[in-house]
């Protein structure tokens, strides 16, 4: 015979308790978040026996200091004395779900049988006087955080609801104050659709009469725009610059987006305030709403996905994936009818935001269909939106860095090419990106040599007037693997362009890194830059539409000529933003100071 025996489990509630406070709920005041929630859902319960049945949650606050009580009634559906024992009695059971209710939906807000816990947070007793709207006794529930509980059938017959009596424990008197519990209403209870009124010191007030229609109609919210906005700053606590209405096709999850005032940090975590079933759950909901939209912050209503037992969050399931898609569309068709119908208001959306857009632009390719009309670009025609670009209907050049874009600027615009500065942070991407998604897009990287192109050549009889000249700059240049080209060219003001191949880049590049390095690596790096072919030359052009250059190329002076055509290379690096070498750093202070030289005396 076996004298194996079974026991129950004891769970010691005081240490439950403290699990929960101090693991699940951020902070006491939820107490009146789980109160009103399971009001909510007592009206609910009974709204769907009496579909015309209005519902309404009094909070009443009397005493003062430790002496405090709160009442929170509500005119829900009650509980019968078969109810008390099953779900009042029994910590992690709850009437509003069955078994397997992680999986299972339902129009309450409760689910896990804990909520009502909470209020040992700030009572050593939690009473319950409550009729069920099925009929019977009135009954009582006590019940203490050492677990004990009693249970007495009232001898008058309450109205139907629930009552529940909590007294201040020590340290709790914050909790009490009437404007914190009038704020704390206010933040779980604003667009709750029955009255939430409250009683304290003698003065009643309902406490979310402020409660928008178009919250619930967020269509509606376009023709109201003084009002939504005040409404936001009321609810999310700083003004907002515009605003998007959200809504999911099947209508169970909506809300407004609001547009931050202020260009956020990529990174900056976004919350969300999301109320289930119209009471505030979450104001740091971080997963409903896709990573790139970032520059709002939302007021969001469901009644379809699931929270998480601290109600902070809610479960990542396939539901709430299809809800931030959607969500996500909705802003992004909002952007699209905004720039169709108010182009200035997107744009001015946009700017705020720019460098953000541009970031997730460049990381998300319907994004960029969506706005890449309002991205604004530098470019040789001013600072355009890429919409006010293409109406142009002109061939777009773009540059892969702002110092080629420096470079060529004043040549470009001169001769009305219309290039876009690519170099500053997102552009060029931004810019590939499109010529992908718009291939009938005229669209070309453009290096600094290619503007060369349309350069205007000398007359024979100007080549040979000036061939000994151009031989002589040569010369003077060679060191530097450099070659001249006399060339006229717009504007006239530019006296030289300097030009310099991808491969002659890195070569620069390599001959700058020699200088700095010790010997080895500069043998190491030597034998690198053998490896470069002839072609690894930059070119000089000089302008022979400049009248400095054609001063200089009339001279007599070949001293003076080469130290010119030195000094003209290296200001065009000066100009080009060029690093340079302290072999050009050489010729550079070597020229200034023969100039000056060449001043003094001719003065003298
Ligand atoms: N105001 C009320 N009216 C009617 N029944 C209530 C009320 N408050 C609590 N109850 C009953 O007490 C049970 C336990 O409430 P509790 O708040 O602990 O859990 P819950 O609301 O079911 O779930 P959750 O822990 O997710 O909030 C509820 O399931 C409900 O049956």
């Amino acid at each position: 015979m076996s004298n194996e025996q079974e026991y129950r489990f004891q769970v010691n509630l005081s240490g439950m308790i403290n699990i929960l406070s101090n693991h699940l709920y951020s902070s006491p005041n939820v107490y009146l978040r789980e109160l009103l929630q399971n009001a909510t859902d007592a009206i609910t319960a009974r709204g769907q026996l009496d579909p015309g049945f209005i519902g309404n949650v009094t909070v009443e606050i009397s005493g003062s200091g430790s002496q405090t009580t709160m009442t929170v009634e509500d005119n829900g559906v009650g509980l019968t004395e078969e109810d008390i024992h099953q779900f009042l009695a029994m910590i992690g059971h709850s009437s509003k779900v069955g078994q397997d209710f992680i999986a299972k939906e339902t129009s309450f807000i409760g689910r896990f049988g804990i909520g009502l816990l909470s209020c040992f947070m700030v009572s050593d007793e939690i009473v319950v006087l409550t009729q069920s709207v099925k009929g019977g006794p009135s009954m009582e529930w006590r019940g203490k955080p050492n677990g004990t509980y009693t249970i007495r059938q009232l001898s008058t017959k309450l109205s139907p609801g629930t009552k529940i009596y909590l007294r201040c424990k020590p340290d709790s008197e914050p909790y009490y104050e009437p404007q914190m519990v009038e704020e704390l209403l206010f933040y779980y209870g604003a667009l709750l659709p029955y009255p939430v009124r409250l009683q304290a010191n003698g003065v009643a007030k309902t406490i979310n009469e402020s409660r928008p229609d178009w919250i619930m109609q967020p269509e509606l919210a376009r023709g109201r725009r003084r009002e939504v906005l005040a409404f936001g700053e009321k609810l999310l606590g700083e003004p907002m610059q515009d605003f998007i209405p959200l809504q999911t096709a099947n209508g169970r999850t909506g809300g407004i987006a609001f547009i931050l005032p202020h260009s956020v940090n990529l990174n900056t975590r976004r919350s969300h305030k999301v109320y289930l079933k119209q009471m505030l759950v979450s104001d740091k909901a971080e997963n409903i709403l896709p990573e790139w939209a970032f520059f709002v912050k939302c007021l969001i209503w469901t009644d379809e996905l699931q929270p998480t037992a601290s109600r902070e969050h809610f479960y990542e399931d396939e539901r709430l994936e299809s809800v931030r898609e959607e969500l996500g569309q909705s802003i992004r068709n909002e952007l699209m009818r905004i720039g169709d119908y108010e182009p200035d208001r997107l744009k001015r959306i946009i700017q705020l935001h720019a460098l953000s857009m541009k970031a997730l632009a460049a990381q998300d390719e319907d994004f960029l269909q969506t706005i890449y009309r309002w991205l604004t670009f530098e470019s040789t025609y001013g600072e355009r939106t890429f919409g006010e670009l293409l109406a142009d209907n002109k061939k777009i050049f773009y540059t892969l860095s702002v110092d080629e874009y420096r470079q060529i600027t004043h040549v470009a615009a001169a001769q009305s090419m219309l290039v876009l500065n690519g170099g500053y942070i997102y552009n060029h991407e931004l810019l590939e990106r499109l010529s992908i998604l718009l291939p009938e897009l005229d669209m070309e990287r453009l290096l600094p040599e290619d503007v060369s192109l349309s350069f205007e050549d000398l007359t024979n009889e100007e080549r040979n007037q000036f061939y000994e000249r151009i031989r002589l700059a040569d010369g003077a240049l060679q060191r530097f693997r450099c070659q001249i080209q006399l060339k006229r060219f717009a504007p006239a003001e530019l006296p030289a362009l300097y030009t310099l191949s991808k491969e002659s880049s890195s070569l620069r590049s390599l001959e700058k890194a020699k200088e700095n390095s010790s010997d080895l690596l500069a043998s190491v790096l030597g034998n690198l830059g053998t490896s470069f072919t002839e072609s690894a030359y930059s070119t000089l052009y000089f302008n022979l539409n400049n009248p400095l250059v054609q001063k200089i190329f009339n001279s007599a002076d070949n001293q003076m000529f080469t130290t010119a055509a030195q000094m003209l290379y290296t200001n065009a690096l000066l100009m080009g933003h060029y690093p340079m070498t302290r072999q050009e750093l050489g010729v550079l202070g070597q020229g200034m100071v023969k100039f000056i030289d060449w001043g003094l005396s001719s003065n003298a």
